[in-house]
């Protein structure tokens, strides 16, 4: 049987709120999804069937400082992922980017705190800002905070990285030229083998992995770090999500259950989730359509990713098989 929570009244001080403004009620689905955020902010958990049980007596929610952090990389995943999480009771996240680590450190520790939802004891705060992953200070500047904290890095083929990097620049830009001009220099004569790669591109260059990653390294043992295989989340969600799970030591709650395939958009959506009950996917600035480009452009930067690909897998131990 189905439970949802709906409140008759809310007072401003959360610690006045107490049970008896809290009332099962069966089957008002439209309820429900508020019903799910508010009832971990008065301590209930809630198992994927929406069964609601109370964690622990008098626990009141507190800001915390997370425990794990998804550091990037751009326009590999990183929203899919967070999303993904976020079906897990007992994971909590920040919304928005908060971009503490590379932009608003001045800012101070308690500053970033605030900027966390509420968690009960035993939950994980989790936020995601992909710029990290390429922020020089910021192995260092995490490690401060927290040398358990635990990362995850979603990568992906670096040229398709490259191209959706572009695409949203585009979309916010329609007169910037042709993916072919900006990645490529000396290309007079053609996108051709001859041409250069324009290296210092950032869209080039974020996909160079084994920079940042030695960078990771450095600060934290390799077992700290979950490097996830971008293509596999879109292709397999739930094979990928289980091996996130199971680094995070959480239960394995997200499963197969909880995505379906949605043609039209060619990515996996979710059937419910911690905001909405009803299937949905991620918004339209993710899975956007990749505009053409020149098979000669991308055969050349395959080339040109190929040692550094080589070196990253080496650093990763794990072999992505980019082509
Ligand atoms: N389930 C699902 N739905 C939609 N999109 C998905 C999904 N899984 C992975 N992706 C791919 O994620 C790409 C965006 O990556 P990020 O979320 O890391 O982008 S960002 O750095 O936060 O801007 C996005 O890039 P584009 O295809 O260029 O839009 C997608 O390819």
């Amino acid at each position: 049987m189905r439970h949802i929570v709906s409140i008759r009244k809310i007072e401003i001080d959360e610690k006045k709120l107490t049970l008896k403004y809290i009332f099962l009620k069966h089957h008002i689905s439209k309820y429900r999804s508020a019903g799910v955020r508010f009832a971990s902010l008065l301590g209930f958990s809630f198992d994927d069937n929406y069964h609601y049980t109370r964690l622990k007596k008098n626990q009141v929610p507190v800001k915390r400082l997370p425990d794990v952090l998804v550091i990037g990389v751009k326009k590999c995943g990183t929203r899919a992922l967070l999303e993904f999480l976020r079906l897990h009771p007992d994971v909590r996240a920040a919304g928005s980017e908060v971009h503490f680590f590379d932009k608003f450190y001045h800012k101070g520790f308690e500053w970033y705190r605030d900027k966390m939802p509420p968690t009960l004891e035993g939950q994980i705060t989790m936020e995601k800002t992909p710029s990290y992953w390429v922020t020089r200070s910021a192995p260092k500047r995490v490690y401060a905070m927290n040398p358990g904290v635990k990362l995850l890095a979603v990568l992906r083929d670096p040229v398709t990285r490259a191209i959706s990097d572009y695409t949203q620049s585009a979309s916010k830009r329609p007169s910037l030229p042709r993916f072919e001009d900006l990645a490529l220099i000396n290309n007079s004569a053609g996108w051709g083998s001859s041409s250069m790669v324009d290296a210092t591109w950032p869209p080039v260059r974020l996909g160079v992995y084994a920079r940042p990653l030695k960078r990771w390294l450095r600060r934290f043992p390799r077992s700290r770090l979950l490097l996830i295989n971008g293509e596999r989340l879109i292709v397999d969600p739930a094979a990928e999500m289980a091996r996130v799970q199971e680094f995070l030591g959480l239960k394995l709650v997200i499963t197969e259950k909880h995505f379906y395939f949605n043609s039209t958009k060619g990515f996996p959506c979710l059937l419910k989730s911690e905001s909405r009950s009803t299937p949905h996917c991620l918004g339209k600035t993710k899975g956007r359509s990749h505009p053409y480009i020149d098979p000669k452009t991308i055969e050349r930067l395959r080339d040109y990713y190929k040692p550094f690909n080589k070196q990253f897998y080496q650093l990763a131990g794990i072999n992505f098989g980019w082509p």
